[in-house]
């Protein structure tokens, strides 16, 4: 399966409209790929956001992030998880809610990011924390969706396992304050799920906060695949799908579960 991620520079020299129009175009230019990746929030920028809300916020069927991503997504023929954006869910609130198109520009899946960041400021007190699991099946893989500070926490990524995932997708706007921990439990996530992790994040500097980059591709080994700088990158790269399996087969940790331990 041929993958491309898309690490795109945020910042505020650029308008969320230019970026969306400069994203489409980035997708479209990876016509020949299975699945292409985009980052957290990267029309706002994931630190910028509160200085955009609720300008920005979108509808995830008809918003004009939906409507670029899912002609874009048609346009180039390939699977589009078109990163986050910030929603407008009516009475329930603002999410922040990932898109994933089909090959057709369908809205196959949206994903409401459940572990918000910020402890008492930014997105945790701005926005509804979501509560559904999602997978996808794609021709080559289920993957699990997850989205930035998810990352630390691998519950969610058990129960996107036991949902069938195979393929961890992870759309992030992850600070280089705090890169080592990005490396670190992508890496973690892939070993422990014996899954891949195609892990995206941003470049740039969002709302003060430098972003980390290098976006991180990662095998059901632990090994890493390709990682990209800390500027605007794409990485493109074929996966040996049939690796997940062979891993958990000749490695079957993941049978040895021993679940409700909280409860022995
Ligand atoms: O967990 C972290 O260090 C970063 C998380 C984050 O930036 C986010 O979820 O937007």
């Amino acid at each position: 399966m041929r993958v491309s991620l898309i690490q795109l520079a945020v910042d505020a020299a650029e308008s969320p409209d230019e970026r969306r129009e400069r994203a489409a175009g980035l997708v479209r230019a990876e016509s020949g790929s299975d699945l292409v990746v985009l980052p957290e929030m990267w029309t706002t920028g994931a630190f910028a956001c509160a200085d955009f809300l609720p300008g920005e916020a979108e509808s995830p069927t008809d918003g004009p992030t939906a409507r670029l991503m899912s002609a874009a997504a048609r346009d180039a023929g390939v699977w589009l998880h078109a990163g986050s954006i910030i929603e407008q869910a009516g009475d329930e609130g603002l999410f922040n809610t990932s898109l994933l198109f089909t090959p057709g520009g369908e809205l196959a899946r949206t994903y409401r990011k459940i572990h918000l960041f910020g402890f008492d400021q930014g997105e945790a007190v701005l926005m509804s924390a979501g509560r559904e699991v999602v997978t996808a099946e794609l021709p080559e893989t289920v993957i699990g969706l997850a989205t930035c500070y998810d990352l630390r926490f691998p519950e969610l990524f058990r129960a996107l396992v036991d949902a069938g995932a195979e393929t961890l997708v992870i759309p992030a706007g992850w600070p280089a304050a705090r890169r080592a921990h990005w490396t670190l439990l992508a890496r973690a996530r892939a070993v422990e799920d014996q899954a891949y992790v195609l892990a995206v994040g941003t470049a740039g500097t969002n709302g003060g906060v430098e972003q980390a980059g290098h976006s991180i591709v990662v095998d059901p080994w632990g090994e890493v695949l390709a990682e990209a700088g800390a500027g605007e990158e794409i990485l493109r790269l074929d996966l040996d799908m049939d690796r997940v399996a062979r891993t958990r087969k000749e490695f079957p940790a993941l049978r040895n579960r021993v679940l409700g331990l909280g409860s022995l």
